[in-house]
């Protein structure tokens, strides 16, 4: 098969068997006779999107979100790889048995390629063999918590379970992600007994300070330093997910790099797309932790992203049932936290992105290069011979409503902080290593996406 587009130039893209083959700049005409040929004529071409912070919540908690509905939504937004967090599933993902339900309940439903994340927690920081026999299934990384995840059976682990986590680790060369806030009580911190609003969002915001994430990423950089080379952690890598706050916590993480410490940041579309300012009163779709700050600190993460200081985005897909979300009460504090967006990574990122400078190239290399690579995805994440055809083919400059009549394919697409709005980026078709897994707002029949095992 061959794909014609035209971005920068015209480009086509030959594949076979799942792979690409050649990237040739210009049209080539002539192929092999009956080879398919799909002309995209000015649409943008691009690897697929990888997404390492998604929660698929299965099994357990199908009726949240699950592989099937969750790897569809994926797949219409152009994302060709999730790897699926350890928790809101039940039982977690935390040692090789509960690894092993993840696989079963994924097999035939999972449209785009699906890798898990498994979980540290205090019962298997302490068990080394819990935690290998994990790894040894195939889990790419570890995911822990430095405050309570709200799920009962993953609690959150001391910097003491996080060493013991990164000793095994760095052995195995894969990395650690941690939930980066730490709980504290200051002087101007509201927290939940406390009789403030319950609808208004600067409540629930001031319950969550920046300080929060502050101090979790200060300890945690007093251990990175022994990951550098020569460390007694050399080999071992931290990962912190969604960072929100970008003032003192990114501050402490630009350090830590360049000091040589094997540590890198995320952030996700709502940190980039939404400010505390324009949060409705009582629309709880927005809670997510840490919390969505002001428009400042929203402006200077994208300066961060522009510059380069963090490293990928993930989307932090965390949804619940409506029930959980509690959006007649509106009550920010009782409310599930977490952000459903799975499924508009791309045009959510592009709609927001573009009005600060992002280009394409920064677009890609933020959702496909740099997350494959940091979850060890070798053969995804870029267009290149020997790579998976994992592809999206998307007009970015084509815009849409996102209204009730517009396909989401996310278990719950009402519970959505972006439903109601206007985004920029809409995606044609997209291929999973050479499978054609949505066309012109149709799924293919038959889910093709693979589980990814880390060997
Ligand atoms: N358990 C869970 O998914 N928590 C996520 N939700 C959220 O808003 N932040 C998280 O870490
Ligand atoms: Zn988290
Ligand atoms: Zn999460």
């Amino acid at each position: 098969m061959r794909i014609n587009s035209f971005v920068c130039g015209p480009l086509t893209v030959e594949i076979n068997e799942g792979k690409i083959i050649s990237v040739i700049e210009g049209y080539v005409k002539k192929g092999k006779s009956k080879q398919e040929v799909i002309d995209y004529a000015d649409a943008v071409v691009m690897p697929g999107l990888v997404d390492v912070h998604v929660h698929l919540d299965e099994p357990g908690r199908t009726q949240w979100e699950g592989f099937y509905t969750g790897t569809r939504a994926a797949a219409a937004g152009g994302v060709t790889t999730v790897v699926d967090m350890p928790l809101n599933n039940h039982p977690t993902t935390v040692s090789m048995e509960t690894l092993k339900l993840k696989l079963e309940a994924a097999e035939n439903k999972i449209y785009v390629d699906v890798g898990f994340w498994g979980g540290l927690i205090p019962e298997n920081a302490l068990n080394t063999s819990i935690l290998e026999g994990l790894l040894n299934a195939g889990v790419l990384g570890l995911k822990s918590f430095m405050c309570p995840s709200g799920i009962n059976d993953f609690p959150m682990t001391t910097l003491h379970h996080i060493k013991e986590g990164l000793s095994v680790l760095a052995r195995y060369r894969r990395p650690l992600l941690v939930h980066a806030e730490k709980q504290h009580h200051s002087k101007n911190h509201l927290d939940h007994n406390d009789k403030g609003d319950h609808r208004a969002y600067l409540t629930y915001l001031n319950t969550r300070p920046p300080s929060w994430e502050e101090a979790a990423i200060k300890e945690l950089i007093g251990v990175t330093q022994h990951t550098r080379i020569g460390g007694s952690l050399e080999g071992a890598h931290v990962h912190i997910a969604h960072l929100s706050d970008s003032s003192a916590s990114l501050d402490l993480i630009k350090e830590a790099k360049s000091h040589g410490d094997s540590v890198s940041v995320e952030t996700c579309p709502h940190y980039l797309a939404f400010s505390s300012e324009g949060i409705p009163n009582g629309d709880t779709r927005f809670k997510c932790s840490p919390p969505i700050r002001d428009a400042y600190n929203k402006k200077k993460l994208w300066e961060a992203v522009l510059e380069g200081h963090i490293d990928l985005l993930s989307s932090d897909h965390s949804p619940t049932v409506p029930g959980l979300k509690l959006l007649e009460e509106g009550d920010f504090l009782k409310a599930w936290g977490g952000i459903s967006s799975l499924q508009f990574d791309l045009p959510v990122t592009w709609s927001s992105g573009k009005k600060y400078g992002l280009t394409l190239e920064q677009l890609s290399l933020l959702w496909s290069k740099k997350p494959a690579t940091f979850a060890g995805l070798e053969a995804k994440g870029a267009i290149a011979v020997g790579n998976h055809a994992d592809i999206v083919v998307w007009h970015p400059e084509q815009e849409f409503d996102l209204n009730d009549d517009y396909p989401v394919f996310l278990k719950h697409p009402g519970l959505s902080a972006y439903m109601g709005k206007r985004l920029s980026g809409e995606v044609l078709d997209t291929f999973v290593r050479g499978n054609l897994v949505f066309k012109k707002g149709k799924h293919a029949p038959a889910a093709c996406g693979i589980p990814i095992l880390a060997k």
